[in-house]
């Protein structure tokens, strides 16, 4: 493929709800992601992350600018991007009344996998999840890691070109992530697939990402190597201080960015996990 996987051109997108002030979430955002990248996107809550990937797959109107993914314009080909991405969402997305192999298969039919071959697909990525043998049980009766590991199962399911993963461990112990990092790591290797994806764990961002933009109140504070930002910022410096030194003074707002809400939605997504 020639075209970069992401190509994102002067993005700006503005929340107009009615007795509130218009909230730009997204400000001239421009920045590519090649093809088979792992990029991350990283900022403090409230930064434009979720948004920005919402952008991206389409889930959001395209207002000013243009977002492309594999040369497609999302905005007047919505169906050929969707055709080539798998989307985990922060929020769950897995039906818990149905077994894990039902929510794998749910996804398939969505797809259109032709039924011939959507058996042979949904175990080999149910297969590839180490979740065969839990497969026809309950996805209630699943832990918090299986969950995740269903619900990449579910975005691999088409054998997307594009993974997109937005917060993939928030709320896992840390056996669980190693596990999600694992997985990730070898569908990169496996089938060279672009990842993108954001997180509040550095050291998953340090360890997965061949670069990282930090974003900031909708517009991007940084963009390099792990190691380029690190260094830009001083020697010994760590990927936390990076993110401190461009998260600035929103790590004390508690009503937005501090690391307070961070620690809250850990909490949160603990409960459901
Ligand atoms: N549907 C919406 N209506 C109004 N404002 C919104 C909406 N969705 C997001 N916002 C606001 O846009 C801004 C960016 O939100 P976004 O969810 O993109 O941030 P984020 O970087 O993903 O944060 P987090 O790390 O908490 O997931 C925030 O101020 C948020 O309150």
């Amino acid at each position: 493929m020639d075209s970069d996987a992401v190509e994102i051109e002067h993005l700006t997108h503005v929340f107009r709800a009615r007795k509130h002030a218009p909230h730009i979430a997204v400000d001239d955002l421009s920045l590519t992601v090649a093809h088979g990248e792992c990029f991350g996107l990283l900022g403090p809550n409230g930064a434009g992350k979720t948004t920005t990937i919402r952008l991206i797959n389409t889930l959001l109107p395209v207002q000013t600018g243009s977002v492309r993914v594999f040369g497609h314009d999302v905005a007047h080909h919505p169906m050929a991007v969707r055709a080539l991405m798998g989307y985990v969402p922060q929020q769950l997305s897995i039906e818990s009344a149905l077994t894990g192999r039902e929510n794998v298969e749910w996804f398939a039919r969505l797809f259109d996998i032709p039924r011939r071959e959507r058996r042979a697909r949904v175990d080999a990525v149910l297969e590839m999840m180490q979740l065969t043998e839990s497969a026809d049980r309950l996805a209630s009766t699943y832990s918090g890691g299986m969950v995740r590991r269903l619900e990449l199962a579910q975005a691999l399911v088409n054998r997307p070109a594009l993974l997109v993963l937005d917060e993939p461990t928030v709320g896992l112990d840390p056996v669980a992530r190693d596990s999600v990092w694992g997985h990730v790591r070898q569908m990169r290797e496996e089938f060279g697939m672009t990842v993108l994806l954001t997180t509040h764990y550095m050291e998953e961002a340090d360890m997965l990402c061949d670069r990282i933009a930090m974003m900031n109140r909708g517009r991007l504070s940084a963009l390099g190597s792990p190691d380029d930002l690190k260094r830009a910022v001083g020697p010994r410096a760590t990927l936390e201080d990076v993110f401190r030194h461009y998260a600035g003074a929103d790590l004390n707002d508690d009503s937005e960015g501090g690391l307070a809400s961070v620690r809250q939605g850990r909490r949160t997504a603990g409960r459901l996990g």
